[in-house]
């Protein structure tokens, strides 16, 4: 489980290692793997390091300080270093003196359009843990110009570093160098980050619990339900799906196909599809109503029941049984409308919403503005329940504020059925009795590694990342299985 530190936390955290670190050691440290990083992104794009030019942009606080730092090292390797400077009565000042001593040039905002579009990397240090809001001045001015690869220290300046928002002129980066800890941003907006490198500052020992956590593969597959050598396919939970309609079998199929894919044991099927699903899932027990399913250990509803009298009849029949509960699509705009229906849960009973951005705001009754992760966590303490915020970055918040991250490393799920097989999964994770915020944050892992493994650069119909879970889940058991 990867953790992530909101700056507030960070602050009191290097705090207390500065404290103990003889001045300037900390800035140095992390100063020298920027450039390494540096060092390493020019050889990648250009061949060489000797004789390569970098720009520094320069601000006014310790960020500013790492960038001078790291132009220094970089001159010992024979790198041309131009520093622009942007406040320059803030500058660090044993930073500059470094810079100046090894040889390296300092110019003005006013001079520095020229040289960005000509050097072969610009190295980010003019805002960091500090920043609030987008660029100004010349900051703001000066990235339009930019035109080689761009190595941002700590965060990309004029992204919000606890939110990841975007409300004006920012950095761009090829790469990110960060120290200590992932901070949000890092998680939140990774189109702006581009690839992280954390550094080992020795913060590790002050930091407390996280903020926001990320599951590694290793952690979800030891997540994943295994069956063992007593196991029948009653005891690992039983998966009820109330999904789909006449008109719309789809999503039924797709639901009931992602559940009996994600685990063993067994999986019921209750709606007007029964037919469709039978014939394409014989291994799932298909009836017509809820009433008439059987026992199950969790339920999945809402992908495709419609939002009219039938839909809440469904949605409330599922939350009266006292399980486990995935509610999705159909039935999370069920909620919105008729709070009311919440009133057939059993209180403590777990539940399960997984909305997309359009649904959030009906659940909530306001669009989602630019902190989606107070956003997520202020629902799932409205609804006591565990809410899964769809997205490239997917958000899954716990009623008691625990928060996990999945960051999709494309954007092929963005196709029509794709949340129909999330729900699928969630669901057999929670008949299997997963923890739900776990079940909903690893179930989000396992869809997007399966759209990957099912995309591989082409476009991906959401039966085909069906048709990849088990390979997703192959891939995270046993990470060395040779692919097919
Ligand atoms: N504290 C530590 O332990 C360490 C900090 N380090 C570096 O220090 C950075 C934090 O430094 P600082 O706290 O000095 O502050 P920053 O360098 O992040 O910011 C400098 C100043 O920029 C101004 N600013 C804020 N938002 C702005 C905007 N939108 N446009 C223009 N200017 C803006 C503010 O006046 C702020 O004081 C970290 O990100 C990291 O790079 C590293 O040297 C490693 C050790
Ligand atoms: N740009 C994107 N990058 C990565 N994943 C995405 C992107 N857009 C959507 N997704 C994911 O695809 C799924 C879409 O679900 P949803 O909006 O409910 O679609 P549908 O109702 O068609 O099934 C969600 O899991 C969401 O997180
Ligand atoms: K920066």
């Amino acid at each position: 489980m990867q953790g992530i530190w909101t700056t507030e936390h960070l602050r009191a955290a290097e705090a207390r290692l500065l404290a103990a670190t003889p001045e300037g050691a900390l800035m140095q440290r992390a100063a020298f793997g920027v450039a390494v990083q540096a060092a390493d992104l020019l050889a990648e794009h250009t061949g060489h390091v000797v004789g390569r030019r970098v720009a520094l942009l320069v601000g006014a606080g310790n960020n500013g300080g790492d960038a001078l730092w790291a132009g220094s090292f970089l001159r010992r390797r024979g790198v041309a270093v131009t520093a622009v400077l942007l406040n320059p009565e803030r500058t660090h000042a044993a930073g500059l003196a470094a810079l100046r001593r090894s040889g390296g040039r300092v110019i003005t905002p006013a001079r520095a359009s020229q040289l960005l579009e000509s050097v072969d990397l610009v190295i980010d240090g003019i805002i960091g843990l500090s920043a609030r809001g987008a660029l100004r001045g010349d900051a703001a001015a000066l990235v339009g110009h930019i035109g080689a690869p761009v190595l941002a220290v700590d965060l990309p300046s004029g992204v919000d570093p606890d939110t990841g928002a975007v409300t004006g002129p920012a950095i761009t980066a090829t790469r990110t160098v960060t120290f200590g800890a992932r901070k949000p941003v890092h998680v939140l907006n990774p189109e702006r980050c581009g690839e992280v490198v954390l550094i080992d500052i020795g913060l590790a020992p002050e930091l407390g619990e996280p903020d926001l956590r990320r599951l590694d593969g290793v952690d979800i597959a030891a997540a994943w339900p295994v069956p063992g050598p007593h196991d029948n396919k009653y005891t690992q939970g039983v998966t009820g799906v109330a999904a789909g309609s006449a008109t719309y079998p789809g999503a039924a199929v797709l639901a009931t196909g992602a559940a009996v894919l994600a685990t063993s044991g067994m999986v019921r099927y209750a709606g007007p599809a029964a037919d469709v699903v039978r014939a394409r899932w014989p291994e799932v027990i298909a009836t017509g109503s809820v009433t008439d399913a059987g026992r199950v250990q969790a339920w999945v509803v809402g992908p495709g029941i419609g939002t009219g009298q039938e839909g809440r009849g469904v949605l409330r029949q599922v939350l009266e049984a006292g399980v486990p509960v995935c509610a999705d699509a159909d039935a999370t705009t069920l909620m919105a409308r008729f709070p009311e229906v919440l009133d057939a849960r059993e209180p403590g009973t777990p539940l399960v919403l997984t909305p997309h951005a359009g649904e959030f705001a009906r659940l909530t009754g306001h669009e989602l503005g630019h902190d989606r992760v107070a956003a997520v966590r202020e629902a799932a303490r409205k609804y006591d329940a565990v809410v899964l915020l769809k997205g490239n970055t997917t958000l899954v918040a716990a009623p008691d504020g625990r928060v996990l991250v999945n960051v999709a490393q494309g954007s092929w799920l963005a196709t029509a059925g794709s949340g129909d097989v999330l729900s699928g999964l969630i669901g057999a994770l929670l008949a299997g009795g997963v923890d739900p915020w776990l079940a909903a944050g690893a179930a989000a892992g396992v869809h997007s590694l399966a759209a990957d493994l099912a995309a591989r650069g082409v476009p991906v119909s959401a039966s085909g990342v069906l048709a990849a879970i088990p390979d997703a889940l192959r891939h995270l058991r046993h990470p060395g299985f040779p692919r097919p």
